[in-house]
């Protein structure tokens, strides 16, 4: 834990806009709650602790009446301690869901927010796996946070409340040695310092390893379910291929490093675990032999000793925390960085929308045309990719967009929808306009049929006629029938389906512009013409833009403009209006 410094910076930079959020005095009064109840628990100890003195001592002197009396005592003080020990949980797990909600939407908020998922991918991987981050690291994170420092607020109280304690009996309880009794003032509150600095020190010795190879756990770990994430996404090409055993083996190839560094953290583990259960448990005799001089001269009693013992162990148990929660500390510092990288993550895509080199998308009050003005798009990178300057797409036309594979033609499209900011200039469009994009494989959210056709709008938006006529037309009657059915749509339907569906959803939303990249490939000449034919009929005002190679697709559009190679880029060139034969 080199930099904890900077970690903790970090954490307070991700807990603290909880504490200030609409749910603040919720989340402070839950706060407030848990840490009223860890005091408590702390006096609870105090007091049982003097208790140990009185009911050893009456032990001790057989007084039957004090015995009796200390025994109510000690069922009411416990009673009370269970009641908070047991709301101290409830509370603190109440916080934690609150927490985790709120922390959830916000980073769905964020991540969500206007492509920024998007433009993360775009950046690389510096927040990979943005669903780990949201499931298992913000709930870590917040476990953590709160355990590791009620823990800490607890050793701190518990050790302000017992050094006093144990400083007064090291005065009564003198060290004696070999017959020789040294006034050495508070030499337990020494003893039990040295002691818990010594086992501090080991453990980190014998247990920093397991920081790196716990954190290479989780890589490798995650490193295997994405790999048969991938196979059970890609299952039918497997299955076609009969790559199964090449799945297999290189699927157990990747299980071998979890079981590798698994045996490094087993022999790591037994090593540290061995000396904690020796440091433990000598733990339990070190008082003991600590003031049992003292209690054999007879210079204490019994429950002098018993109390001894009892406010040692405590003291020595809070200068411990750092052995208790060593390896929670390093996976909670794994979590931390994880977290500020994700937020990092979005920071930057926001930026990337923000800043002022980068394709400007503005809306304009013209003639219902959008207009690339000086657009020139590149890579992430920075290579040069298109040169799209001064193309306009009228209002009404219906244009064609062609060119070689990796030309940028769906680049082009990025940028029109907003999502792709890497270039200069700008593309006006009008405001308000409504836009749809239909790519070659649609997505289709998994629930039911409805909701998937209906996407991005709510479910229930269209009525059932709207649907099933839109179906009928776009030639999928039978689906009609199956609205409510549940399913994985993009793994059920035939990509020439798929494609069908995304016409459907088009004609359903009635968009002013409708983009289609290759969005009607996958089916046959006749049936694309016959799509082409309907969208005319029923979306007559709409300004479509196709992207395609098939030359019969040409009859359908009034314009063709084509990315032609112009030196190390390509150019737009806007060719002849094309000859209408529908
Ligand atoms: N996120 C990205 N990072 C880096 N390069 C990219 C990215 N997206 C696209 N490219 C590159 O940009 C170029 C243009 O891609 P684009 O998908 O626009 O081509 P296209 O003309 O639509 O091709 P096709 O006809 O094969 O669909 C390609 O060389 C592609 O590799």
């Amino acid at each position: 834990m080199n930099n904890l410094r900077p970690t903790l910076a970090t954490v307070w930079r991700i807990s603290a806009p909880y504490f200030r959020s609409e749910d603040k005095w919720a989340g402070r009064g839950l706060l407030a709650a848990v840490i009223a109840i860890e005091l408590a628990i702390v006096g609870i100890n105090v007091l049982i602790t003097q208790w140990n003195a009185r009911f050893y001592n009456a032990l001790q002197d057989r007084n039957w009446d004090t015995f009796v009396s200390e025994i109510i005592y000690f069922s009411v003080v416990v009673s009370i301690f269970i009641v908070l020990a047991v709301y101290q949980l409830y509370l603190n797990q109440w916080l934690q869901i609150r927490w985790r909600q709120w922390m959830t939407a916000r980073y769905l908020g964020d991540w969500l927010h206007q492509a920024n998922h998007y433009r993360m991918q775009l950046q690389g991987d510096a927040a990979d796996n943005p669903d780990q981050r949201m499931t298992d690291d913000v709930k870590l994170f917040v476990d953590r946070t709160l355990n590791i420092s009620l823990g800490l607020l607890n050793s701190i109280v518990t050790l302000a409340s017992f050094v006093v304690m144990l400083w007064g009996l090291s005065n009564a309880a003198p060290l004696h040695l070999f017959g020789q009794e040294y006034a050495i003032p508070g030499y337990l509150v020494w003893c039990a310092l040295i002691y818990s600095v010594l086992g501090t020190v080991l453990t980190h010795l014998i247990g920093w390893p397991l920081v790196g190879i716990d954190f290479r756990q989780q890589q490798v770990e995650a490193d295997f379910r994405f790999n048969l994430v991938r196979v059970r996404e890609n299952s039918e090409q497997i299955a076609l291929l009969h790559g199964e055993q090449a799945e297999r083996e290189r699927l157990l190839v990747r299980f071998g490093r979890v079981v590798e560094n698994w045996l490094a953290i087993m022999n790591r583990t037994k090593k540290i675990t061995a000396f904690t259960a020796s440091y433990n448990q000598a733990s339990v005799v070190f008082p003991y032999i600590l003031v049992a001089p003292a209690y054999f001269a007879e210079k204490i009693q019994l429950g002098g000793m018993m109390q001894t013992a009892s406010a040692f162990s405590n003291v020595q148990s809070a200068l411990s925390f750092f052995i208790t929660i060593y390896r929670q500390l390093a996976e909670w510092q794994a979590v931390v960085n994880r977290l500020d990288g994700f937020e990092a993550g979005i920071a930057a895509a926001r930026e990337l929308a923000q800043q002022s080199d980068r394709i400007h998308v503005v809306a304009s009050q013209g003639d219902g045309a959008i207009d690339l003005k000086e657009l020139a798009l590149r890579l992430p990178n920075g290579t040069p990719l298109v040169n799209a300057s001064g193309l306009s797409l009228r209002k009404g036309e219906r244009t064609l967009v062609t060119g070689p594979s990796g030309s940028g033609k769906s680049t082009l499209f990025r940028a029109i929808a907003g999502i792709w900011p890497f270039g200069t200039g700008s593309i006006s469009i009008p405001a308000g306009a409504t836009m749809m994009m239909l790519p070659q494989r649609p997505y289709f959210p998994t629930g039911s049929l409805r909701g998937a056709i209906e996407y991005p709008a709510k479910e229930g938006t269209f009525t059932d006629g709207q649907i099933g006529g839109a179906l009928e037309q776009a030639g999928l009657p039978r689906l009609a029938s199956q609205l409510d059915e549940h399913g994985h749509w993009n793994r059920t339907l035939s990509l020439g389906e798929q494609q069908r569906l995304g016409l459907t959803r088009a004609l359903l939303h009635t968009p002013q512009y409708l983009f289609l990249d290759e969005a009607t490939a996958s089916l046959d000449e006749p049936s694309e013409a016959a799509l082409y034919q309907l969208l005319e009929k029923k979306l007559p005002a709409t300004t479509i833009v196709s992207i395609g190679h098939r030359s019969t697709l040409d009859a359908f559009h009034q314009r063709n403009v084509s990315l032609v190679r112009d030196g190390e880029r390509f150019a737009l060139r806007d060719e002849k209006p094309t000859a209408r034969t529908t």
